[in-house]
This record gives structure tokens, C-alpha cells and sequence, in this order.
């Protein structure tokens, strides 16, 4: 079975899950007849051929251990996959650096956009199991030890520094790059994508962030009153972008069903969200906490406090 199908039935097992939990607490919320929505008194007819005491212990133990398999082989293929996808990314930049058919600060920020959303698209090809969101943190774990390794020049990956840094110092890889994927690992683990907060992080820090540079070097000749090394049209394309990327993000993971929103309230929300994002990123405070730090930090608090979770 390919991941994408096994993707495909995970949703659909996801879907009937979330449904049949949804209604629990939403009674209101169209979805299957369940137990929970009835008073006791009224009983399910036992499926038929149901065993009187529930299937027997082998039978369960052929289930647990089979979908408990299945899971493992699914995640272990996603992590692989999602791995590749990563050198792959690097190795694409880097050959495109080396050609130099894009500039290196360029190369630097569209990895910086594309790592953290394209890790973020994959997560759905992870399976349900407790363990899935684990799996997928091992993909930013990996290119952690290959910064940290690399940025104390222990080994040297010229086409990591090349396609990651602005001046081609590895020590840079120990800064703004590894707070970015020690992020993408905390959003993994924490929030994974049953909440809203890790994906609005995550795409403020890769999608908001990176385009208030590329825009601002660009277009960015009105600086800010408050910070010099800042400008409006940065700090306005980070918002817009921000606010898009973000909708982008909910968007795909709701329609997928791992949450539901109210759009008439999440819109305003999230361009709340992007606000605050951008005001803490226009600071001057790179000397003090990382943008990869305080925007995705900032968004966080802002996510927690709206959406309680
Ligand atoms: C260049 C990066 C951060 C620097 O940010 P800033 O200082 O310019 O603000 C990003 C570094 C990315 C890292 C080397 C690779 C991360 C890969 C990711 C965990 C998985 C991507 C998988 C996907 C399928 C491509
Ligand atoms: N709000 C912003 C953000 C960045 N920029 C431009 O992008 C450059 C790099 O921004 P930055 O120092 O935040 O870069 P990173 O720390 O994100 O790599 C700045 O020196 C500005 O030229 C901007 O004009 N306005």
C-alpha cells in the first residue's frame, strides 16, 4: 500500500473519528448516530455476528498488533520520505547557488520559506498513532545534529553552508537556521496538527518572515521611524503574506478534518495573529532574540490566548 493511500484511508479513518467526537460535543454538528448522543436507555442492536463478550483476545491482539504495524511502517516511510525531501531542497538550492543562477541571500530565504511549509504540507502522510507527530520531529532533529555539526565544522557540507548562510561562515548555521528547525521541532511535538496555533506559528516564521525579507531588501527604501535596518514594505508584505500563508495552512489541515473553524471569527483571529507577528519582527531587537525565536513566539501566545489551544 502506497503512502499517499495509506494517507487517503488514514483520513478517512480520521475523518469518521473526528466526526463521531465532534458531535459529542457539539450535539448540533450533523454526523453518524453514536452512543453518546442518545440517553441510556436507548441501546445499539449488537453488530451482527458479534461475539456476546466482544471479539475474542486473540482476534485483538491480530488488531492491535496489525494496526500498530501498519502505523509504524507508515510513519517510518513518511519520515524517510520527508527526509529526502529535505536534502533534496538543500541540494536543489545549492546547485542553484553554485551555477549562480540565484544569489546566496535569496537561496537562503526560499529555503527558509519552503523547509518549514513543504515540512508542515507532510505532516497528513504521517499515520494517527500517538507516535506519528515523534516520527516527523526526527526530519528537523536530523538537519539540527547536521547544523550543529557542521556550524562547529566538525564536518564540512559545502552545500549546506553555500545554500544556508548569508557569508558562507558555518558558525552562521548556529544561529538563525538552528532556531528555525529547533522550532519546527517544538511545533511538531506540541502541536502537531490537531492545533491551530502550531500552523499559524509556522507559517508566520517560514512564510511571513522570509518574505519581509526578500520584499524589504527589495522594495524596502521607506524605513521604519523606530528601526532603520526595517521597512514598511517588508514589514507590510510580511503581514499579507503572513495572514495568506496562514488561512493556506488552517485551510488544508480543516478541510482534512483534523479541526474544525469558524471562519466568520478565524479570519480576524489570524490577521490579529499576523499583527503582532510583524510589530514583535519590526523591532530592534535581532541582537537581543532571533526573529526565529520571537515571531513564531509571539504568534504562539497570540494562538493560545484566541484559540485555547
Ligand atoms: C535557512 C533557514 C533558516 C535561516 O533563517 P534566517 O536566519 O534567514 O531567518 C532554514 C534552514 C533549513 C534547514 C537547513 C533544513 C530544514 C528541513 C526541514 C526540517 C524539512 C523539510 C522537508 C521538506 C519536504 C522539504
Ligand atoms: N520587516 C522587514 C524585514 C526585513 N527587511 C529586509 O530584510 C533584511 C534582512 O532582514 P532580517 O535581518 O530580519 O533577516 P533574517 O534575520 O530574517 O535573516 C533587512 O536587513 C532588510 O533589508 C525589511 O526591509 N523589513
Amino acid at each position: 500500500m502506497s503512502l499517499v493511500s495509506l494517507a487517503i484511508s488514514n483520513h478517512r479513518h480520521h475523518r469518521r473519528a473526528s466526526i463521531s467526537a465532534l458531535h459529542r460535543h457539539h450535539p448540533a454538528v450533523p454526523g453518524p448516530p453514536s452512543p453518546d448522543r442518545f440517553p441510556s436507555s436507548v441501546h445499539f442492536p449488537a453488530a451482527a455476528g458479534a461475539q456476546p463478550h466482544g471479539p475474542s483476545r486473540r482476534s485483538l491482539r491480530r488488531c492491535i498488533l496489525g494496526s500498530g504495524g501498519r502505523a509504524f511502517v507508515q510513519d517510518a516511510g513518511a519520515t524517510a520520505a520527508v527526509l529526502a525531501g529535505a536534502y533534496s531542497l538543500v541540494f536543489t538550492f545549492d546547485t542553484l547557488t553554485q551555477r549562480n543562477l540565484i544569489q546566496q541571500s535569496l537561496s537562503r530565504k526560499l529555503v527558509h520559506i519552503l523547509s518549514g511549509l513543504l515540512f508542515m504540507a507532510c505532516w497528513p502522510i504521517f499515520s494517527n498513532s500517538i507516535e506519528a507527530r515523534y516520527f516527523a520531529s526526527l526530519v528537523p532533529l536530523v538537519n539540527c545534529l547536521r547544523l550543529v555539526i557542521n556550524g562547529l565544522s566538525l564536518a564540512t557540507d559545502e552545500g549546506l553552508v553555500k545554500s544556508v548562510t548569508r557569508e558562507g561562515n558555518p558558525q552562521e548555521l548556529l544561529r538563525g537556521p538552528l532556531y528555525y528547525v529547533l522550532i519546527l521541532i517544538l511545533c511538531a511535538i506540541v502541536y502537531w496538527r490537531e492545533s491551530p496555533t502550531g500552523v499559524i506559528s509556522l507559517a508566520m516564521m517560514c512564510g511571513g518572515d522570509g518574505i519581509a525579507d526578500i520584499i524589504g531588501r527589495r522594495f524596502g527604501s521607506q524605513k521604519l521611524p523606530y528601526n532603520h535596518r526595517k521597512s514598511w514594505a517588508g514589514s507590510i508584505s510580511m503581514f499579507v503574506c503572513g495572514f495568506m500563508i496562514s488561512i493556506g495552512m488552517l485551510h488544508y489541515f480543516s478541510s482534512l478534518g483534523y479541526f474544525r473553524l469558524d471562519w466568520t471569527t478565524t479570519l480576524w483571529q489570524v490577521a490579529l495573529i499576523s499583527l503582532v507577528a510583524t510589530v514583535v519582527e519590526s523591532l530592534p531587537t535581532k541582537e537581543v532574540l532571533d526573529d526565529n525565536i520571537s515571531v513564531p513566539l509571539s504568534s504562539m501566545l497570540m494562538a493560545f490566548w484566541i484559540f485555547g489551544w
